[in-house]
């Protein structure tokens, strides 16, 4: 679960990007953080990846209290969320399988392990077939695939994805959305910033909205499976 308490941010020079937000989110809900550029989302996954640090409040992600977390265990922290940005963020001289299997040699997977999983991901993202490729040889659409397969090889509680479709046609847009959906229907908590209405609108997710930094509103947009 993911506990944000009474979270304020106010950066050094004075900009207050998040002010009171209160927000709990359930292993394995599928949630939208919405609002307007500047309302405050990035602020809220840089919280979260512990890349910034609260004026005020509190962040538990599964019983961890991100502010008294030790630094040493950060980047162990940091494996348990998967993330994915607009901008792909890919190893550009690497091909595809390289791309996702680089995730899990960090972590120290052996070969075996590796040769084993990263087709099986690249088989859930619909990518094996393009396993050779480069990422300028694949659609944008496709590249977020990879790095969606990237976030997810070392099998992570949570998959965080910042504005994910932001750079791809409606098409792919929608088609990435229908693979965070079974990702989380396969029993990862998936959260998605976006300012697309159009997408959380076609999901029927909760939307956690955000403006000025104040969350204005929280509600389910169709199903029934919120808790609170
Ligand atoms: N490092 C920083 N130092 C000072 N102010 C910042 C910093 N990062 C963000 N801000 C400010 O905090 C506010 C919230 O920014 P944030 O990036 O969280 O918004 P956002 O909703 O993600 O916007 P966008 O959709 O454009 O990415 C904005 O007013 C922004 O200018």
């Amino acid at each position: 679960m993911i506990e944000i308490r009474n979270i304020s941010k106010t950066y050094d020079n004075g900009t207050k990007a998040l002010k009171d937000i209160d927000i709990r989110i359930q292993d394995g809900e599928f949630v939208f953080i919405m609002g307007r550029s500047g309302s405050g989302k990035s602020t809220l996954i840089r919280l979260l990846l512990k890349e910034a640090e609260p004026s005020s409040g509190r962040i538990i992600v599964n019983d961890m209290d991100l502010q008294k977390m030790p630094r040493r265990y950060i980047p162990k922290y940091r494996r348990r969320l998967g993330v994915v940005f607009q901008d792909f963020r890919l190893l550009k001289d690497r091909t595809v399988f390289e791309n996702v299997a680089f995730a899990q040699r960090v972590v120290g997977a052996s070969p075996r392990k590796i040769r084993e999983e990263v087709p099986r991901m690249l088989k859930l993202v619909g990518l094996s077939s393009k396993y050779k490729s480069f990422p300028h040889q694949l659609s944008g659409g496709e590249q977020q695939r990879v790095a969606i397969a990237r976030a997810l090889i070392n099998r992570p509680e949570v998959l965080l994805a910042d504005e994910p479709t932001g750079n791809l046609d409606h098409e792919n847009a929608t088609e990435i959305m229908k693979l965070l959906e079974r990702i989380n229907a396969l029993g990862t908590t998936v959260v998605v910033v976006t300012h697309s209405q159009e997408i959380v609108d076609q999901m029927g997710k909760r939307v956690i909205t955000l403006n000025k930094g104040r969350l204005v509103s929280d509600e389910r947009k169709g199903g029934s499976d919120r808790e609170d």
